[in-house]
């Protein structure tokens, strides 16, 4: 610990907030946590204990705390703008959990603020950005190496969903990370979205289809598809394969090393996104940690217009879940500021 450290305050407890206090005091260099906040405080003291920081009740308290340097939001999507706006006014860097906001009017306003402050404060928890997999992914799309990309082929599955999880949710919480990565791995926008389901799985808590399958169209007439099952009980699986036309290329399929032990053959499934993007978090964190030492963001990561531009697909997604009809995706003009 040093007196050059970023001091973080981390807003949102729960599982990820949990996770990131962990992550913060005991692998990010340069950087120390000083205090959580979340509204259930008990929350906020488990996740600040043996780390040094304090624990408010009040969020806004951690967010316009002097000893303060950065702040990392891991509350639900819901509440993001208010927080984001407040950090945005107090011109601290944020590293704001995914999704920046659920719809894309909150978004575009915390872009507009973001923009009037004249400053790049935000970026956006899409960590699949510094998967090892999909940044190689990128490298081979990136150099040609597949030709012009065609089609991707998704596939993100999760055991089970929290209480309250809801069809929308499926698309602005879920399936807001396929629409990040495309954007990503292809350098195109989202122009459309469908979606239709096949007959929902009996494990489905009441009132969710569960699986959907989303198909995005890009700009440059690029297709992807995307089985999202959040139900599926076996564990956590994001593959993802981008056919191109002089080869095809596939992450997120192997279970670690192949293992025959007492009767078995075969890998292993990660229980949830902890286990499968552990090490992108860590590098997330770190590349942050380092850019808000300097008062920024990282250049690498997802801005604020990558956020709303991936809720504006979501926007569309909800759309088309709702009517059954393909919806075009409305994205204001990309400002300078980011470009
Ligand atoms: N990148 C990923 O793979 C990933 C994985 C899980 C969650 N997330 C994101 O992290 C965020 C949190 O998700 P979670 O699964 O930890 O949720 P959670 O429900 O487990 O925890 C959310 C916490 O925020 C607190 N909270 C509620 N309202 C608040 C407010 N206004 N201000 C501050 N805190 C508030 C709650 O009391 C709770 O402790 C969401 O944005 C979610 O989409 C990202
Ligand atoms: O908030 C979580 C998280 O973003 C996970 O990475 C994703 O797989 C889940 O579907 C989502 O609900």
């Amino acid at each position: 610990m040093s007196d050059q450290d970023l001091r973080v305050g981390l807003i949102g407890a729960g599982r990820m907030g949990a996770d990131h206090a962990r992550r913060i005091h005991e692998r990010i260099s340069n950087a120390r946590l000083v205090a959580v906040g979340d509204p259930d405080i008990d929350r906020a003291r488990q996740a600040a204990a043996d780390t040094g920081a304090r624990a408010e009740q009040d969020p806004f308290e951690v967010i316009g705390a002097s000893d303060v340097d950065a702040l990392v939001i891991a509350s639900p999507g819901v509440a993001h703008e208010p927080l984001l706006l407040a950090a945005i006014e107090r011109g601290v860097p944020v590293l704001c959990e995914k999704p920046l906001t659920p719809d894309s009017k909150s978004s575009l306003r915390v872009v507009e603020a973001e923009q009037a402050r004249g400053k790049h404060l935000v970026q956006v928890g899409f960590m699949r950005r510094f998967d090892p997999e999909y940044v190689e992914l990128k490298h081979l799309l990136d150099n040609g190496e597949l030709g012009r990309a065609l089609v991707l082929h998704c596939a993100h599955r999760n055991a089970s969903t929290p209480p309250g999880f809801t069809s929308e949710m499926m698309i602005y919480d879920s399936v807001v990370h396929e629409f990040d990565t495309t954007r990503w791995l292809l350098g195109q926008e989202i122009s459309a979205v469908s979606v239709r389901w096949p007959r929902s799985s009996a494990a489905a808590p009441e009132g969710l289809i569960d699986p959907q399958v989303v198909t995005i169209e890009t700009t440059g007439g690029v297709l992807a598809d995307v089985e999202i099952f959040v139900n599926c009980g076996f564990g956590y699986q994001v593959r993802c394969e981008a056919v191109g036309e002089r080869g095809a290329a596939l992450i997120g399929a192997s279970g670690g090393p192949l293992i025959q032990q007492s009767g078995r053959w075969g890998g292993n499934v990660t229980e949830d996104f902890r286990g499968r993007f552990g090490i992108a978090f860590d590098e997330e964190f770190q590349r942050w940690a380092h850019a808000a030492r300097r008062g920024g963001v990282d250049p690498t990561a997802a801005s604020a217009w990558d956020g709303y531009a991936a809720a504006a697909a979501c926007a569309a997604g909800v759309q088309a879940q709702a009517t059954g009809e393909r919806a075009a995706v409305e994205l204001v003009d990309r400002p300078d500021f980011y470009s």
